[in-house]
């Protein structure tokens, strides 16, 4: 098709009457076969009488992902990859190609959702980026196991003082869960590990004390409950967490108010189905909003304002069975890292507030402080927070 039009190009008179007709009157009834085609499928597609969801006008040919396009962050495409231990004069570079790598990760891939359009993936330089990114880090990541094979002997691995990776190992050679587990398997298990805990973790505590700074009252009342259940020792331990009620309500707070993950990992619908009223049909890709179902104003007071205390005498849990709250999810797809981070970020902000008085720098009000977010697949501050702190001293 491509020689023809190339020949044809080379070869055309441009003031033959055909050449007239092929230019003028062609894109013409190319256009008009397009609009009857719409106008066609429109009114078939309501004869079928399926009611489907609220969603903007459909276009000819784009139909209605063009909403999508815009407002969806993509499911990366297969990847095989990462993780990894930083040696002297990589951890520069391996820090560049991981923001590269979220930054992929929230990059929007045209082919899974027009897939003739797939081919724009090449020309954009998204699928180049992504291929070299992946090489790294899948070299990476194997240098990390075979260091980690070489440097325990068979007795060392399974006792002792083992990480991730030896632990991994070790499931492996022992084949400890029944099937056997292959180095592919291992990467990708480090891989989840590591970039689906860690990015989403720290964001928590990032917008948590965001939000103490911005709220020094609330602030006050949080040391004051830490400091209280801590007493006389220097720091906050694991088991002092399950009396500290507020901080629970705060790092819920914060979960609710922002989502580390705004868009949860997309579904594909197994079958037709009505939801709501609606007709969901097999193989619809559902993208579930967890940021504006924390932000309904028919599930929460003054959904915009930061309020640890609506946490106080709720039942309300992160855990995924109250759905106006969802921040690691639901389902068999939701987080298995919640109960981790949870304690993770309880532990550690707990021991920030505890040891520390905290303030903005000088001339900086709360008020001011720009909350603008990153836009990816994890949402965190889009400029660092700055703030002064000084190592509290008891009464
Ligand atoms: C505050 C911290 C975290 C938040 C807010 C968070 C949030 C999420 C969300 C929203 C999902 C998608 C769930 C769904 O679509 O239903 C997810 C998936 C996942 N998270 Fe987390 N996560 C956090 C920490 C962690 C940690 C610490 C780990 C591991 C150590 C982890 C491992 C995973 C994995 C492996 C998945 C994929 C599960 C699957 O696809 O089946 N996450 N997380």
């Amino acid at each position: 098709m491509f020689t023809f039009l190339q020949s044809f190009l080379s070869h055309a008179n441009f003031y033959s009457p055909f050449s007239m007709f092929f230019f003028t009157f062609f894109p013409l009834l190319l256009s008009l076969f397009f609009i009857i085609k719409y106008l066609y499928y429109s009114n078939n597609s309501s004869a079928t009488a399926k009611n489907l969801p609220p969603s903007p006008p459909r276009f000819p040919l784009l139909g209605r992902m063009v909403k999508s396009l815009i407002s969806f962050i993509t499911v990366p495409r297969t990847w095989v990859v990462i993780g990894k231990r930083c040696r002297e004069g990589r951890g520069k570079k391996l820090r560049q190609v991981l923001s590269e790598f979220m930054e992929l990760l929230g990059t929007i891939c045209i082919g899974d959702y027009i897939p003739w359009l797939d081919w724009l993936g090449k020309v954009n330089g998204v699928y180049r980026k992504t291929e070299k990114v992946a090489k790294y880090l899948d070299e990476f990541i194997e240098e990390v196991i075979e260091d980690h094979i070489s440097r325990r002997s068979d007795e060392d691995v399974g006792v002792g003082d083992n990480d991730f990776v030896d632990v991994l190992l070790s499931v492996q050679k022992t084949n400890a869960i029944g099937f056997p587990v292959d180095r592919t398997t291992i990467k990708a298990l480090i891989l989840d590990m590591l970039f689906d805990g860690s990015d989403t973790t720290y964001t928590v505590l990032e917008w948590a004390m965001t939000e103490l700074l911005r709220h020094q009252t609330v602030m006050h009342k949080l040391q004051d409950e830490v400091r209280t259940v801590v007493g006389d020792k220097t720091r906050v331990a694991e088991e002092d967490l399950v009396n500290m009620n507020f901080l629970k309500a705060v790092i819920k707070e914060t979960l609710r108010l922002h989502l580390s993950v705004p868009l949860l990992v997309s579904r594909r619908c197994m079958e037709d189905i009505k939801l709501d009223g609606y007709d969901i049909a097999v193989g619809t890709q559902v993208i579930v909003n967890a940021w504006a179902i924390a932000r309904d104003p028919s599930s929460w007071e003054e959904p915009l304002e930061f309020k640890p205390e609506r946490f106080m005498n709720s039942s309300i849990d992160f855990k995924g069975l109250d759905f106006e709250l969802i921040p690691f999810g639901a389902g068999r797809r939701g987080c298995p890292g919640m109960s981790f981070a949870i304690a993770l970020n309880e532990l550690v902000l707990a021991n920030l507030v505890c040891q520390f008085d905290w303030k903005l720098p000088d001339g900086v009000a709360g008020k001011d402080l720009d909350m603008s977010e990153t836009v990816g697949i994890t949402c965190h501050r889009k400029y660092p927070l700055l703030a002064v702190a000084t190592k509290h001293e008891k009464k």
